[in-house]
Formats: structure tokens, C-alpha cells, sequence
């Protein structure tokens, strides 16, 4: 969400991030919608002005003066109760329609559609080079028995998994691990629920545009959530957060949903893309400011990628485009890992910093050292999302013989050098 002043005060700037991210609103017709609501509310308190200026003369009338005061005061009560029956369409229309404002763009983010025009900014992490004929993850697991990827898909359909002996074990470990690491990076480490109700996914800018991906209690009139991001992100809606509590910081531990309505035939072999998976979330509320923003989103980058270099996994960072960054967002780099058995980079993590946009709709506020309330600033990163990180991970660290070797960061929590 924008501020409608802002929209007003700089309409070119608006226009191009419509443009550039590829956004279906008509600002005209936003624009002209908030003139007549705005008009309409001040002809309803014109008429309430008049109605009491009648009612006020009434105790000194004599009574055939009462009766066409009465008449007046109730025609201005009428015309005004008419006008706001026509204002509540109106004015729902206009917030429909403020809800797809787009997040201003940073000004280094690619220009383009869509994920073609995203750039790499840097690629970290030798490429292994194997002297035999690398597996892929699903040979792997069905070699050392570490999932189940069939009989489970009678249970509970296609794009579901059981992982099975060390590979269940290494996955609640590493949850866990990477849960230690951001919390020792001074976040608080918090469960978070799927389940969510529609404001949530209206803050958080899931909604409106991809309820089809998402799925839905509708006895309950609830929503499960495909990341931890939307929990928290109202998490403290309607507050007024004193400065000197800001930056909140969470390591938020969540199971995930997804449809993944539109990746019909996409990575439907193993553990890439699932309908349910487990992340570690970094999530940041900070002050309203530009430059704090910039430093929460390195720093929330940077842990992501301690991370992957204490897995070993050679990636690269993605600065994404206009086009493919999502409605909200002010920045968005991904992390991509090495995916030996794909001769391709995989996305294991995406970093968004929105400024105030998701905190405009989520009412998330705070004081400022200057006694001034003001909308936050929100960021997020994946720390670790399982079960797509173990398919760089396995295949990257395979033997010849079938097994996987672990990087030294998890050999002492698995006991051992060998998964
Ligand atoms: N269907 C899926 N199956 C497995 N992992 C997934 C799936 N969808 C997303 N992920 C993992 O979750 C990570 C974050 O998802 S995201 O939509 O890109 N971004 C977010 O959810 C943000 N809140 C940052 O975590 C992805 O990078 C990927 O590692």
C-alpha cells in the first residue's frame, strides 16, 4: 500500500513502477474514485451542518415553521443517508484498488517482466567437480532408503514426501541449527502458526492476487500459510511500537503450505517443489528509514549466506526484476544453489526489504524518537527452508559410492562424518 499523498506528490514516479512491474491499475481511476468519495463525505457533513442549523431554529418557531423545519431538517437527513449508501461502494472500490498499488522499485533493480531480466551479482562456492557419475537426489534417497516418495503419494496425493532414518533426523537438526544461528545473531526465535486468517495475507501482500496458490479452511474462515512471513508480519498489527524497541527481530520456525497451482509439470521429481515443507524465517520490523533498511536487508543476506557456506553449497545471489520481485517489494535478491544433477543454480532463498508498504496495510506503526507515529519498515530472508535445501545438499556431497559426506558443520550434530 502507498500513501495517498504520496501517489498524488509523485504521480510519474507511481506511474513507472506500475509500468515496470507489470501491475493491471488505473491510477486515473483511483485518483478520480478518492476525489468523489472525498467529495461525497464533505456534501454528507454540508447536509448534517444544515439538518442541526434547522433543528437549532426549531424551539424559537411557531408551529407552522416547525412543520417545514422538520421537512427541511429531515430532506438534508435523507440526501445525506443517500449519499452514504453510494459512498460505502465507493469507498470499498477504493481500497480494492489501493491494495495493488505497487512498492516503489529501488532504482538498481533490472527493468523487465519477468525472472529473464534478473541479473547474478556474485557467485561464491567452487562448482565440485565429480570423477564419477553424480546421482541425483531422488537416486540418492532411494539408494540409502532415506524417504518414502511413493506409497505416500496414495495417502496424500502428488508433490507429498516422508523423509526416513537420518535424512527425517538431519532435517529436524538442521531446522534447529539454523533456528541457533539467527537466534545468535540476536533474533528471537519464535514458533509461528500456518494457520491465519484473511487480514493476515492481506498485510503481508499474498492476497489479493494468489489465494488459487493458497489453501483454505473455509469452515473456519481460515487460511494455511506458505511462509512464516505472514503470521508475523501482523503479528503486531494495530500497535504502536515505542522506538526503543524497534528493530524487532524474528527467527521465525514455521511448517509451510503451498498449492503450487501454477507449476503444473515443474520440478514434480522429489523434494524441490512440495506442497508442505519446514523455513526458518528472518523477519525484521525496523524504523521508517531508507539507509536502516539497506543494512537489515545485507545483514539478512549475509546470514543466509553463512549459512549455506557452513553447508558447503556453492551459490550465487540473484538481484531480481521490476517484473519478477513481487507487487510489495522495494528489493529482492535470491539466493540460488548449486543443483549438480540440474547443472543449474536453484532458488534456496529470497531476501525482500518493502519499506513501509506491507506496515501501511497491516496498520504496523511505531513512535519515533521525535514523539512522531509512522509507519515501519518490514524485511524478510529464508535462513533455511527443508526439504528443497537438501537437494544441493545431498547431491553436492556425494561419494562415489552412493553415501554423502557432511560439511564439518554437521558432522558433530549427526554424529558422525558420513549421513
Ligand atoms: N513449494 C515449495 N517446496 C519446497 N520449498 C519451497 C517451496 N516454495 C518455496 N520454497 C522454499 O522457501 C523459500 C522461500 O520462499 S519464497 O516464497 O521465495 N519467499 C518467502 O517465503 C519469504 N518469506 C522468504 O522466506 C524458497 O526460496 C524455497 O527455498
Amino acid at each position: 500500500m502507498l500513501a495517498l499523498d504520496f501517489v498524488k506528490a509523485n504521480r510519474e514516479t507511481v506511474e513507472k513502477a506500475i509500468r515496470d512491474k507489470n501491475v493491471a491499475l488505473d491510477l486515473d481511476q483511483l485518483l478520480d474514485l478518492d476525489a468523489e468519495v472525498r467529495a461525497g463525505k464533505t456534501e454528507i457533513d454540508r447536509l448534517r451542518a444544515e439538518r442541526n442549523a434547522v433543528s437549532a431554529k426549531f424551539k424559537d418557531a411557531t408551529s407552522e415553521e416547525k412543520a417545514e423545519l422538520g421537512k427541511q431538517a429531515k430532506e438534508a437527513g435523507a440526501r445525506a443517508s443517500a449519499i452514504e449508501g453510494e459512498l460505502s461502494g465507493k469507498e470499498a472500490a477504493l481500497k480494492a484498488l489501493m491494495l495493488k498499488l505497487p512498492g516503489i522499485p529501488f532504482e538498481g533493480a533490472p527493468i523487465g517482466p519477468d525472472e529473464s531480466f534478473n541479473t547474478v551479482s556474485r557467485t561464491v562456492g567452487e562448482r565440485c567437480k565429480f570423477d564419477f557419475e553424480p546421482l541425483d537426489h531422488v537416486a540418492l534417497i532411494e539408494r540409502n532408503d532415506w524417504a518414502d516418495l511413493s506409497r505416500v503419494v496414495q495417502v496424500s496425493g502428488s508433490r507429498t514426501y516422508c523423509l526416513k532414518g537420518r535424512l527425517a533426523l538431519l532435517e529436524t537438526k538442521l531446522m534447529a541449527w539454523a533456528l541457533e544461528q539467527i537466534a545468535n545473531a540476536g533474533f528471537t526465535p519464535i514458533t509461528v502458526p500456518a494457520i491465519a486468517r484473511e487480514q493476515a495475507f492481506l498485510n503481508q501482500g499474498q492476497f489479493p492476487g494468489h489465494e488459487e496458490e493458497t489453501y483454505q479452511l473455509p469452515n473456519d474462515d481460515l487460511w494455511l500459510a506458505g511462509t512464516a512471513e505472514v503470521a508475523l508480519t501482523s503479528l503486531h498489527s494495530g500497535e504502536i511500537i515505542e522506538a526503543d524497541k524497534l528493530p524487532i527481530l524474528y527467527a521465525g520456525l514455521s511448517p509451510c503450505f503451498r498449492r503450487e497451482a501454477g507449476s503444473a509439470g515443474k520440478d514434480v521429481r522429489g523434494l524441490l517443489r512440495v506442497h508442505q515443507f519446514m523455513k526458518v524465517e528472518q523477519y525484521v520490523i525496523c524504523e521508517a528509514d531508507d539507509a536502516q533498511s539497506a543494512e537489515w536487508h545485507a545483514k539478512l543476506l549475509g546470514l543466509a549466506e553463512q549459512l549455506l557456506q557452513a553447508l558447503e553449497i556453492p551459490y550465487q545471489v540473484i538481484e531480481t526484476s521490476t517484473g519478477d520481485m513481487g507487487l510489495g517489494k522495494y528489493r529482492m535478491n535470491d539466493i540460488e544453489s548449486w543443483v549438480p544433477s540440474l547443472a543449474k543454480y536453484r532458488e534456496t532463498h529470497s531476501c525482500s526489504t518493502l519499506h513501509d508498504w506491507q506496515a501501511r496495510r497491516a496498520n504496523l506503526r511505531y513512535r519515533g524518537a521525535d514523539g512522531k507515529v509512522r509507519f515501519a519498515h518490514t524485511l524478510n530472508n529464508t535462513a533455511l527452508a527443508s526439504p528443497r535445501i537438501l537437494v544441493p545438499l545431498l547431491e553436492n556431497h556425494q561419494t562415489d559410492d552412493g553415501r554423502v559426506r557432511l560439511p564439518k558443520a554437521l558432522q558433530e550434530l549427526m554424529g558422525g562424518e558420513f549421513l
